[in-house]
């Protein structure tokens, strides 16, 4: 219940709609009750033959509905006949029913206001609060099970959550309206009739418990199910190529299977839930007849003939909200399970935050210096006593084997893991002690892989710099040696790249997102080489804009190009977490250490040879 209150309360200001909505639901619901309870009046003025020649006397207040009516319809057969009286009771029918109507119209237009309104509250706070994250949380989670709480988790809060507010609020005035009125005609018989409720409440709520538990693992199924999908859409190629197409196509079966299974169970209970209502119902008519009609029969009770009837009417009637509450209520197990994965969501704390008392950090003035760094994941501990320093305007390379803690040290930097021991210091403050918006303002980054978005040549360039000009992003795109391929797209700058850039050349992708950089133009520069060869024209054409990148920046640069190596200022070997040497590319060949091997076996970039005479 919790849980749904908590779901609710996404639908703020409810004010604005739940007054509303309980107007017009009350008027909706007396015009539309009005019907059925005039159907005893009408019988009696109609048929009775006693009451011909009476009118039946005016009660002293109109809140006596039956009374009320009882009078006019006696009243026009007296005066007009038997035919005026039916016409003048169909008019009546007819007004309430077009008057309920409109009334039911309006309400369902403000519900679902409120549903829209709930909905896109709580997807705006699911999909802030992802975005907030550390970037940890994003190598631990599974890609396919945020997708799934984004997308389909809120969706089901939408059809089942939200769905039963409106039955919430509705019916149980519908079904207190009916009471009401069926008081009025006997209260005895209501009574009776009451006190099966309790055990069609008891058997439907024992139904709700067992399909929640369920629900919680079908979502969890689900989000494995789009898991397997978006890792076989992501990695088509190579599993084409691996011809693990079986494999692939077979684990994602297997989930659909495990999932359809679940759904199968669940529906099993959940259909039961209207044959069980639909039986108790008919046993609850059932014993009225009976208990009633000997009422009647036996002319105990405080009702007669005409009055029954319309009592069995009414009757039949408060059988349609009670049944749309249980129906609803056995669907809502599904959006509170969903809602429960979305708050979790939503609750979700970042690691990583501003500290309170942060500064903006607006320049860069003199180094990037790191004091005895270590850092771990989880237990595992990967970088270890790390000082040295990046002076303003120059170019550190980071080299070192595999594995070796390189990108866990340029992540670093921005702030997107940070250290377990030790400072980052830049102009002689700790990064933790500024805001991280600022930080990450003084510094571009070039990945390893192209990171593009499916959208045109200009707004991948322009990335989040909303009053880029054309002027500025063509002048960008020069320096990373972008523009003439650019000019051969078929639309020019306007030109959309694809889902990841798929439509552009490896080469042509690296400078595209080197030319993001350039227009960013920060001070700091981390990048991260590209591994991939590129044939020699487009590897020229990279380096050059690389180069073009660097020049009068500060940066740290994890290299695989030879050439890179070489012209940088300072180079630091990284070998498992600590840093094993440092100097220029002569020194180290003279240190005869790491380096030199690494150089000898030649795994920089394989455009490059690497010839007798950098070696010595
Ligand atoms: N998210 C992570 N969780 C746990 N361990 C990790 C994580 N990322 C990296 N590691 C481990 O940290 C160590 C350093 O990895 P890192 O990626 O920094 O090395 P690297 O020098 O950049 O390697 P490469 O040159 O192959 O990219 C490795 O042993 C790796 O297994």
């Amino acid at each position: 219940m919790k849980t749904y209150f908590r779901l609710l309360s996404f639908a703020r200001p409810i004010n604005r709609y739940a007054i509303p909505y309980i107007i017009c639901t009350i008027f909706s619901v007396i015009f539309s009750t009005l019907n059925l309870a005039l159907v005893a009046p009408l019988l009696t003025t109609l048929f009775d033959e006693n009451t011909q020649q009476v009118i039946s006397p005016m009660p002293s207040s109109y809140f006596d509905v039956f009374a009320v009516f009882k009078h006019y319809t006696s009243y026009t057969k007296v005066m007009y006949g038997p035919m005026a009286t039916l016409k003048f009771v169909c008019v009546t029918i007819v007004i309430s029913v077009l008057l309920s109507n409109i009334f039911r119209y309006f309400a369902d237009r403000i519900m679902e206001s409120l549903r829209i309104h709930t909905l896109l509250n709580l997807r705006k706070s699911v999909f802030d609060s992802v975005m907030d994250m550390h970037l940890g949380y994003f190598s631990n989670e599974r890609k396919g099970d945020i997708l799934s709480k984004v997308a389909s988790d809120v969706q089901v809060v939408q059809y089942s959550v939200t769905g039963t507010l409106q039955v919430l609020f509705k019916e149980p005035v519908t079904i207190i309206a009916y009471l009401v009125f069926l008081f009025i005609i006997s209260y005895k018989l209501t009574l009776a009739s009451m006190l099966i409720i309790p055990i069609a409440g008891f058997l439907i709520s024992k139904i709700v418990r067992k399909l929640k538990e369920q629900a919680m693992a079908s979502h969890v199924a689900y989000g494995m199910m789009i898991s397997y999908l978006d890792e076989a859409l992501h990695g088509i190629k190579i599993i084409k190529a691996f011809n693990a197409v079986k494999f692939i196509t077979n684990r994602f079966h297997r989930q659909n299977v495990h999932y359809s299974k679940i759904i199968r169970s669940m529906s099993k209970k959940q259909q039961m839930a209207s044959p069980v209502s639909e039986t108790l119902g008919v046993i609850m008519v059932a014993g009225i007849v009976l208990f009633g009609g000997s009422l009647v029969l036996e002319h105990k009770g405080d009702m007669d003939a005409a009055s029954f009837i319309a009592y069995i009417a009414l009757f039949s009637q408060v059988m349609r909200p009670a049944k749309a509450i249980s129906a609803s209520f056995s669907g809502i197990h599904s959006g509170i399970a969903a809602g429960e994965r979305v708050l979790e969501m939503i609750d979700m704390k970042c690691q990583i935050n501003d500290a309170p008392d942060a500064t903006a950090l607006t320049e860069f003035k003199e180094a990037i210096r790191f004091e005895n760094v270590t850092f771990a994941y989880e237990q595992k501990e990967v970088l270890r006593n790390i000082s040295f320093t990046v002076p303003k305007g120059k170019t550190i390379a980071l080299v070192g084997p595999s594995g070796g803690g390189k990108s866990t040290l340029m992540d670093l930097v921005p702030r997107f893991i940070d250290v377990k021991s030790g400072n980052i210091l830049i102009d002689g403050k700790d990064i933790r002690s500024v805001t991280m918006e600022s930080l990450r303002t003084l510094m571009g980054i070039v990945n390893q892989e192209s990171i593009l978005f499916n959208d045109s040549i200009f707004n991948n360039i322009a990335f989040g710099n909303l009053n880029a000009t054309a002027e500025e992003v063509e002048a960008a795109a020069r320096i990373a040696n972008a523009h003439e391929f650019i000019l051969n797209t078929t639309d020019g700058y306007a030109t959309n790249i694809g889902d990841k850039g798929s439509k552009l050349s490896g080469g042509q992708r690296q400078r595209i997102c080197i030319a993001r950089a350039v227009l960013a133009n920060p001070p700091i520069m981390l990048l991260d080489e590209a591994t991939s060869a590129l044939d020699t024209e487009s590897e020229k054409m990279v380096q050059e804009a690389l180069n073009n990148l660097m020049k009068n920046r500060t940066s740290l640069v994890i290299a695989h190009r030879l050439s890179t190596i070489q012209n940088a200022d300072q180079i630091i070997v990284l070998d498992n977490g600590q840093i094993a040497e440092q100097g220029t590319h002569q020194e180290l060949l003279n240190a005869n250490g790491i380096y030199r091997k690494l150089i000898e076996m030649q795994t920089f970039s394989s455009n490059e040879t690497v010839p007798s005479e950098v070696i010595g």
